[in-house]
């Protein structure tokens, strides 16, 4: 299913209404890493995002080394940055 890709001007009011996520792959992804106490806390919290996800249909590419989440949001569809991205950002943030 075709997804339209952000815009540069909504591109950076995605960067403002989160700063703690940064661009990568030429502005076709966007990228946060989390760090927890221990294990046990990162995996709980990326349960929470699956859960998330998989509602949305929307689904993170991310790797987990014992308390760090490395978490990068793109739209295949779309083959780059969307509303979904952004969508899915928030979501992430409000948990
Ligand atoms: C068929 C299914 O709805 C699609 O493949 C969904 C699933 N999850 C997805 N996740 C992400 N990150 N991008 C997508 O384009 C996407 N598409």
């Amino acid at each position: 299913m075709a997804v339209a890709r952000l815009t540069d001007s909504e591109r950076e009011e995605l960067l403002r209404r989160h700063p703690e996520w940064s661009l990568a792959r030429d502005g076709d992804a966007i990228e946060r890493t989390f760090a927890f106490a221990d294990f046990n806390e990162a995996f709980g919290f990326m349960t929470r995002v699956a859960l998330l996800a998989d509602k949305a249909d929307h689904h993170p590419e991310w790797s987990n080394v014992y308390n760090r989440v490395q978490i990068a949001l793109t739209t295949h569809d779309a083959g780059g940055l969307s509303q979904r991205d952004a969508d899915m950002a928030k979501a992430i943030d409000a948990l």
